[in-house]
């Protein structure tokens, strides 16, 4: 089944406390887009990496299972690795944050070899209005359940976009997995 499958509670609102507190000690840059170039009509938002944070073994630990479950129940993808860090995503309403339909599986080296696309929903629901995660399986949109700490997996080859937050911040936790080409 290659539809989104969601999570829920696969971190408490602490442990989003505290991913948001690590992605505040790494340093903050504004989103680049698969392939590299810099387009703020596509994506607005600032991004940290989790490997460039202390202590977030943790994260990957939890994200590991998560993606194992997941996989097995839902995917069956030959996987291998997180060949990129995990990334936290903040999207205020101020300066526009929102992303537009993309899907994960980019040109470079390792944008290429991504397979699964992992989200967890960091910010609470009452913390902001519009920002809705909506992925495209077919010709029907999903939203991504908003409650903060579920995830969702889907396939990095689905379209996807976040749209634009309307009011407050939204934030996000982003980790690809990788493996060897589709065949
Ligand atoms: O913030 C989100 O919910 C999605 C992020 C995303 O699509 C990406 O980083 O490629
Ligand atoms: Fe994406």
């Amino acid at each position: 089944m290659l539809t989104p499958k969601t999570v829920p509670a696969a971190f408490s609102p602490a442990e989003c406390d505290r991913i948001l507190a690590l992605a505040k000690t790494a340093p903050r840059r504004e989103a680049q887009l698969v392939g590299q170039q810099h387009d703020p009509s596509q994506r607005r938002a600032t991004l940290s990496w989790l490997d460039e944070a202390e202590e977030t073994g943790w994260v990957a630990d939890r994200l590991a299972d998560l993606v194992r479950v997941a996989n097995r129940e839902s995917f069956g993808f030959d996987l291998t690795e997180f060949a990129e860090s995990a990334q936290v995503a903040e999207y205020p309403a101020a300066t526009g944050g929102h992303f537009d339909w993309h899907a994960d599986i980019g040109e470079g080296p390792v944008a290429r070899r991504r397979k699964l696309t992992l989200v967890v929903q960091l910010s609470d629901p009452g913390a902001y209005a519009g920002g809705a995660l909506e992925i495209m399986p077919s010709a029907q949109v999903i939203a991504a359940p908003r409650e903060r700490g579920s995830a969702i997996l889907f396939p990095s080859f689905l379209l996807h976009r976040v749209t634009p937050v309307t009011e407050g911040t939204r934030a996000s936790l982003t980790q690809w997995v990788h493996g060897p080409a589709f065949r």
